[in-house]
């Protein structure tokens, strides 16, 4: 699969949670080189998108589609090239930086040059220094930056991201922008969620207070 055919497609996707509709309606077409920054206020349904794009939850109605096929039937060439960090880092406190890293590394077989790659991975994110200590020992902040460590690491061309940038400081936030425009520009995909403004001119948003259920979808039922 070339890179110019990367594309996820919504058509007419619905969520709900223990009954409540979500959002309803929401179609959108996700490109290679496309950052997609998913907004809407707390509750909104933001985190439940994403787990629906990495097949982690359902929606209640319409599709998800990946390179013009239903998502369910490409799901192994999807997670091939899928790099999705969810809301909590991830990481293994017992382990040391270096050592989650190449555990990560480790599930995608990628074991080329690695202890270099770490190094410098650990390097891009400010933790040279620290990747031998243990995790349990790190700040919030820098527990999160091994997670996003991964951003100079995977091989993958997906990148699902919810909520990066939490506990990041102002010039870790500049740095990531940097790295996911880096990252589009070689033909990637981001998508993320982050109630921060960003200023990345290529970014594309996707605000679900677009798409909230009417009092007819409550009452009449969802198409
Ligand atoms: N574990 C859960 N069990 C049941 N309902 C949940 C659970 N987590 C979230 N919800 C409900 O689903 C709705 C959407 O939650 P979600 O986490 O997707 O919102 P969000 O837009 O990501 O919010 P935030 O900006 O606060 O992270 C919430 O309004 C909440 O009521």
């Amino acid at each position: 699969m070339d890179k110019q055919s990367l594309s996820i497609s919504l058509e007419k996707l619905a969520c709900q949670r223990d009954e409540r509709l979500l959002f309803t309606g929401l179609s959108a077409e996700i490109q290679a080189g496309d950052v997609l920054q998913i907004i809407g206020p707390n509750g909104a349904g933001k985190t439940t998108l994403l787990r629906c794009l990495v097949s982690l939850a359902e929606p209640s109605a319409g599709h998800i589609r990946f390179c013009g096929q239903r998502l369910s039937k490409q799901l192994f060439e999807f997670r091939r090239q899928l790099l999705y960090l969810g809301h909590l880092p991830g990481i293994k406190s017992a382990l040391t930086p270096a050592e989650n890293l190449r555990w990560y590394a480790g599930l995608e077989g990628d074991g080329d040059n690695l202890d270099q790659r770490v190094e410098l991975a650990l390097k891009e994110v400010g933790l040279y220094g620290y990747e031998d200590q243990s995790c349990f020992n790190l700040s919030a902040g820098q527990q999160r930056r091994v997670a996003l460590a991964r951003l100079y690491l995977s091989q993958a061309k997906i990148w699902i991201l919810d909520e990066p940038l939490t506990a990041i400081d102002k010039a870790g936030v500049a740095k990531l922008e940097q790295r996911f425009a880096e990252h589009s520009e070689a033909g990637g995909i981001v998508i993320l969620t982050t109630h921060q403004d960003l200023k990345l001119e290529s970014l594309k948003r996707l605000d679900l207070q677009d798409y909230l259920p009417t009092a007819e979808h409550m009452f009449g039922g969802v198409e």
